[in-house]
């Protein structure tokens, strides 16, 4: 390899940036262009370069995410990360990450997050798994139990334009509430709408409506020699009260033709499993979702309003600046540390995706005084979940 240089992109540079990710996805030139190009006017494009042929790409839309305690805190939303066959395993991606870490900072920029594609590739740039997706699969006809309530008022079928305004709103409402949820800014949605679209096969979605909460879904067709055999993927549901949430399930399980309805965006503590009357009827099974990367630690801690002064000794050999101690609170100290941890697993443990006694029992996190660890971890610990319903 020439001489190896990762920088941001201009405009005249954006298609040769996406038919770079789209070979490292090994997809169809021409369809990349289609699929993905409609997202890229929102991201902040990279590319890496060796010499004057592109070889690699990485982007982020600044966007924002719910914080325990309801802030929502602006967020680099990592995306298209990809590097061409043939010049992997010499540092293409690592530059790229330089780049876009060095970037955020100097833009004020605190949190970065992505999905990634495989699992072991973003903890050596600081990422931690922050969220987890609840794979679920319940059969049609599931019951609910006799306490629970249904909010009466029907949910209704309405095309794409006439659902859009309603989720929007309905989002923006909710979103505050919900710790890992994303800003969906304008554009932002259709785009993500289109991308993921696309890793269905094109199938069209489908909006119903309830007063309080909507599903987004698409059905797959399918018959058998024993009849129907069709099968509902929700890609949104959300609701403003228990209610209207039970009505979404309801008129999802009571689809004719329909054996089992599947969201692979639950969350761990997803309500509908607590309201069947056989909560066996749920299959789950649970993935890593969002990673996060504390961008810079004191930034983060601080919007995090954890309320704790445990001192915390955080290494990281990726972004230097954030080695040393700090209270979780995010002020400096020269107190001496009570725990020791890795920025990634900070990271892990920042949405409350995990505690950090789970952490500490995999050897993760070193208690350097009795008492704190416990301490931290209550302090970290949230009553929910976090999820997040959107891929980027
Ligand atoms: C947010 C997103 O967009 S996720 C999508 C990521 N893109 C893809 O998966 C597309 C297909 N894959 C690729 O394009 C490339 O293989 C990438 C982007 C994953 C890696 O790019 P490379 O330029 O080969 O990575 P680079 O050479 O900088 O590797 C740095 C380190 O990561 C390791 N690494 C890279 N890819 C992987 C992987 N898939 N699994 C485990 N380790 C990996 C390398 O071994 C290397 O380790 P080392 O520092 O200990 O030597």
């Amino acid at each position: 390899m020439g001489n190896l240089e990762a920088r941001k992109l201009d405009d005249g540079e954006l298609d040769e940036f996406v038919a770079v990710f789209g070979a490292a996805f090994l997809e169809d030139a021409e369809e990349d262009q289609a699929r993905f190009r409609p997202a890229v006017p929102f991201v902040t494009a990279l590319g890496a370069f060796d010499g004057p042929e592109m070889i690699g790409s990485a982007g982020h839309y600044s966007t924002a995410i719910t914080l325990p305690g309801g802030r929502a805190a602006p967020l680099g939303g990592v995306t298209l990360v990809g590097v061409k066959p043939g010049h992997r395993r010499r540092g293409v991606l690592t530059s790229l990450m330089r780049e876009q870490l060095d970037g955020l900072r100097e833009s004020g920029v605190a949190l970065a997050a992505l999905y990634a594609s495989e699992g072991a590739i973003y903890g050596r740039y600081g990422y931690g798994a922050a969220t987890f997706e609840n794979h679920l699969t319940l059969p049609s006809g599931a019951r609910f139990r006799p306490d629970v309530e249904v909010d009466e008022r029907p949910v209704r079928e309405v095309d794409r334009d006439s659902a859009m305004p309603v989720i929007h709103e309905q989002h923006a409402r909710i979103a505050a509430s919900r710790i890992g949820w994303i800003e969906r800014g304008d554009g932002a949605w259709e785009a993500l709408e289109l991308m993921r679209q696309s890793r269905s096969g094109g199938v069209p979605s489908r909006y119903a409506l309830h007063p309080e909460g909507h599903v987004i879904y698409r059905p797959t067709r399918k018959w058998t020699e024993r009849g129907p055999d069709y099968r509902l993927e929700i890609t949104h549901l959300m609701a403003e009260t228990p209610q209207a949430y039970a009505a979404l399930w309801r008129y999802l399980m009571e689809f004719a033709l329909v054996r089992e309805v599947r969201w692979n965006k639950a969350a761990l503590d997803e309500p509908i499993v607590r309201m069947l009357a056989d909560p066996r009827a749920a299959e789950q099974s649970i993935v890593d979702g969002l990673w996060l990367r504390l961008v810079d630690v004191p930034a983060a801690l601080a919007a995090r309003e954890t309320g704790s002064d445990v001192v915390v000794e955080v290494t990281d050999s990726f972004c230097e600046w954030n080695n040393g101690r700090r209270r979780l609170d995010g002020g400096s100290t020269t107190a001496p540390a009570q725990l020791a941890l890795d920025v990634a697993d900070l990271a892990a443990a920042y949405l409350g995706g995990c505690t950090l006694h789970q952490l500490a029992a995999a050897g993760r996190v070193r208690e350097l005084e009795p008492g704190a660890l416990s301490t931290a971890s209550r302090a970290l610990a949230t009553d929910h979940a976090p999820s997040c319903p959107d891929a980027f």
